[in-house]
């Protein structure tokens, strides 16, 4: 589940996203097409000149909100949480999605605004929001394959926009299938290629 669950749910979430909001798709692949182009592969030195992008599947890994709660954690020594002592040996179920979706830093949440992670002049990170965006966890336990699924959602989906354009053949519907992770419903789409 662990390698291969999740980022491959995230990427199906990925596409139903932005098959649902056009105008951002095209606005990703517009910044791929002037710094990548057709006539060569995109790659990792590409990043740090694809701002847009790169806060594009920060909103979308929070939009999709994959993996809503992460497992048990226990807590190795009492601490204080918003005034609340938690003593040692509490099991605690922490729940990402009241972050990424409930947390008041994310302004109309349920919308797709890939512009929430970048500063005002459109190309800086948004520390603000970034520090919250905790589809990987937090802390000791953190997802060690986090490094890993970036890279594959920034070359898989990158290359998929650079030469696709997604279209929906039928009505988008956004309402997740539960299971070990939120899942996207079955759906059909058109891939034009371009
Ligand atoms: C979009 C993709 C992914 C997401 C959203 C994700 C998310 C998470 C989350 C929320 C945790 C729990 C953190 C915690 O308990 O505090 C976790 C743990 C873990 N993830 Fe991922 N993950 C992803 C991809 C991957 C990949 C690609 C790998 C391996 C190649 C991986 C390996 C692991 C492992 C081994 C753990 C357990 C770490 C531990 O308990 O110390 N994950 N992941």
């Amino acid at each position: 589940m662990a390698g291969m669950e999740t980022t491959s749910t995230t990427l199906r979430w990925a596409l139903l996203i932005l098959m649902d909001n056009p105008d951002k798709q095209e606005k990703i692949r517009d910044e791929l097409l002037s710094v990548v182009g057709r006539s060569r592969r995109l790659t990792m030195a590409d990043k740090p000149k694809l701002p847009y992008f790169v806060a594009a599947i920060n909103e979308l890994q929070r939009v999709a909100n994959m993996l809503p709660f992460i497992f048990f954690h226990r807590c190795t020594e009492g601490t204080v949480i918003g005034g609340k002592f938690i003593p040692e040996d509490t099991l605690t179920f922490p729940q990402i999605f009241s972050v990424m979706k409930e947390d008041a830093v994310f302004e109309r949440p349920e919308e797709f605004l890939p512009e929430r992670f970048l500063a005002e002049d459109g190309k800086t990170v948004n520390r603000a929001t970034l520090e919250r965006m905790v589809a990987f966890g937090l802390g000791k336990r953190q997802c060690v394959g986090e490094g890993l699924a970036r890279l594959e959602m920034f070359l898989v989906l990158g290359s998929i926009l650079l030469h696709y354009r997604l279209e929906p053949t039928e009505p988008i519907d956004m309402t997740p299938q539960f299971g070990q992770v939120l899942n996207p419903k079955p759906f059909k789409c058109r891939v034009a290629p371009l």
